[in-house]
């Protein structure tokens, strides 16, 4: 094996090729290394692309990290001979010339190939908040602004296990910036414009006239992005802020402030994309209200219709809702049902922005018309997400943390090779022994072990779960054919802490052939958003279609601070070279793109 230290072309995910200059030799196949890279237009001038003919066509180099693959640090005779010499003087210019430009961390510049997988939005090192200074300063919710009931409500109810009660990264940064200033509501009672309790007649035709003026005028709309990795406790980093603008309203102003007393409204509304999370969201909503004082419901296609017609009559603080039901109810509704509602927040926003729900969404959005606080959240931000807000919203408040795009490095991750001895490409197999060894394992002493094997079509679920209980491998199935109460009984099963072994006669693990492990075989409606505190074993039985989806399911471990692990089972065909070095990418905590 030879020393690797020249620089070498690359074709990137866009068809241009990509010069990288290592800066260290390096002999390891898959092993990552530290350079240079930039862009290089192609040779032959008729097949260079528009851009790489165009004047905005970047020149310089960038610190980046490059897996290698074996057959550039091991070449054939007829690659090496194709390289040019003269690149070894112009990578020693083109270091020298970018040594000024190295305070920047090195990022990966992605799988070279990659095809359709990496269709995340690059985000460089600049464009992430500094989580050094600004966290260090907020490392406690004393020192965020939030109203003391709401304070309470959150260490006696959401954090009550917790002995030391810290905001997370995103949570320090979203409440800081959220709660910046008050709110045009509260602004509107500090000038004695809302309803007082006492006013006298005079005071009330004054303060509606007033009223009438500057409920002419366009509120200015106040619009937040939050990005952040998994489990990184983003829930709470927007229920927060929106509990404590709630309440502050309230106490600035008598209860008549969104009209009068009897009439019915909704003053926030969170929206989520499935059944399974508004009910999640709700459960935390519902706890938390309980002490804030704040009024709740939740709304899905899973509601039955007087529970929507329901929601028409009341006087509601937040609703937790899907979009399509709620812009049901909204057509059937012959007011503007969303007349009063000055706060929306997008919780999974890239997947409510996307194609299937992009319509019904920004229809919701565009219907209150005094809109006050708009707040997206998500785990990844996809390129075409990032377009959208970018044209919708230009002026949005981006508040990205650091760690976004990676995988916790909590996480360990690995790859199977399903084609080597002796499973020989039988996935199945391949599974069925991956679980016997986590059985065997001695992660969770004690307690059963809950595993969560995801696929990319439902219809693979029930040959899997039959092949496994077969194998008398406690297994069961969850896709969305199943019942609403039966995926929240499965789903309350896998959120809950793990019960010890001894109290699991249930499960059947006794009569099984593993003793510790309960398996659940699902697709992507579990892999958003879920909670699963107590799962601690992920496996990816398909490659998931892109690294939206992988940055998804490996989310359900490893959640706030645990530890978890990730399995991938490739075939020979899957297997292809930037898989291999996906592993590599991820356990030393490079951003996926
Ligand atoms: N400050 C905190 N300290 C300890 N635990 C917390 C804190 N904030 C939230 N949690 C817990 O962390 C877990 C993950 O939180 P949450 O579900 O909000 O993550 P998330 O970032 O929304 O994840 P995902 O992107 O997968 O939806 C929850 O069980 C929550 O109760």
């Amino acid at each position: 094996m030879v020393s690797f230290s020249r620089s070498i072309y690359f074709r990137c995910r866009e068809g241009y090729r990509i010069l990288f200059n290592p800066v260290l030799p390096t002999t390891v196949p898959w092993q990552s290394t530290r350079g240079y890279a930039r862009h290089v237009p192609r040779k032959s001038s008729s097949k260079r692309t528009k851009y790489e003919k165009s004047k905005k066509y970047v020149k310089y180099s960038k610190p980046a990290r490059m897996i290698l693959s074996k057959s550039v640090i091991a070449p054939s005779d007829a690659q090496r001979s194709r390289w040019n010499h003269d690149d070894f003087r112009r990578q020693k210019a083109v270091v020298k010339q970018f040594t000024e430009r190295q305070q920047s961390t090195p990022y990966l510049i992605g799988p070279p190939n990659a095809g359709g997988f990496s269709v995340l939005k690059n985000i460089e090192y600049e464009d992430r908040l500094p989580l050094n200074a600004t966290v260090a300063r907020l490392s406690s919710f004393e020192s965020l602004r939030l109203l003391p009931v709401v304070r309470n409500a959150l260490y006696g109810r959401a954090l009550r296990q917790l002995d030391e009660k810290r905001p997370s990264a995103i949570q320090a940064l979203a409440i800081q910036k959220l709660m910046r200033l008050p709110s045009p509501t509260v602004r509107l009672a500090q000038q004695g414009l809302l309803a007082k309790e006492d006013e006298t007649d005079e005071e009330y035709y004054e303060r509606r006239r007033y009223r009438k003026n500057l409920n002419k005028m366009k509120v200015k709309l106040k619009s937040f992005l939050l990005a952040a990795e998994t489990g990184s406790g983003k829930t709470l980093a927007y229920l927060l802020p929106l509990f404590s603008m709630l309440k502050e309203e309230e106490l600035q102003s008598a209860p008549a402030v969104w009209g009068l007393p009897e009439r019915p409204y909704i003053r926030s509304i969170i929206l989520v994309p499935t059944a399974e999370l508004v009910q999640q969201v709700l459960v935390q909503v519902k706890d938390m209200c309980h002490d804030i004082k704040l009024a709740s419901a939740g709304l899905s296609q899973e509601s039955t219709r007087g529970v929507a017609d329901g929601i028409r009559k009341k006087q509601i603080d937040i609703l937790v809702s899907t979009p399509v039901p709620l812009l049901k109810l909204i057509h059937r509704t012959d007011w503007n049902l969303l007349d009063d509602c000055r706060k929306i927040v997008v919780d999974e926003a890239d997947s409510l922005m996307d194609r299937s729900f992009k319509d019904e969404t920004q229809e919701i959005l565009d219907t209150p018309p005094r809109l006050e606080t708009l707040v997206f959240c998500s785990a990844t931000i996809p390129k075409t997400f990032d377009r959208t807000l970018a044209q919708k919203y230009p002026n949005m408040e981006r508040i990205v943390a650091p760690h976004l795009h990676q995988i916790p490095r909590r996480i360990t991750f690995s790859t199977v090779d399903t084609a080597a001895k002796p499973f020989f490409n039988d996935k199945r197999k391949a599974l069925a022994e991956t679980l016997y060894n986590l059985d065997r394992s001695d992660t969770d002493p004690g307690k059963v072990k809950r595993i969560v094997v995801f696929v990319n079509h439902r219809e693979s679920v029930s040959d899997i779960v039959e092949y496994l209980n077969g194998l008398k491998i406690p297994t069961v199935g969850l896709t969305r054919d199943n019942s609403l109460e039966e995926r929240s009984s499965l789903m309350r099963e896998f959120i809950r802490p793990s019960p010890l072994l001894k109290d699991a006669k249930d499960l059947n693990l006794v009569t099984g052939s593993v003793k510790t492990l309960r398996v659940l075989v699902t697709t992507d409606i579990f892999s958003r958003g879920i909670d699963m505190q107590s799962v601690r074993t992920i496996i990816l039985y398909d490659v998931p279609f892109s690294s939206i989806d992988l940055i998804h399911r490996a989310g359900r471990t490893g959640r706030m601070g645990r530890r978890g692990r990730v399995i991938l089972l490739a075939t020979k065909s899957e297997l292809r070279p930037w898989l291999r070095g996906l592993a590599t990418t991820i356990n030393k905590g490079y951003a996926l793109v």
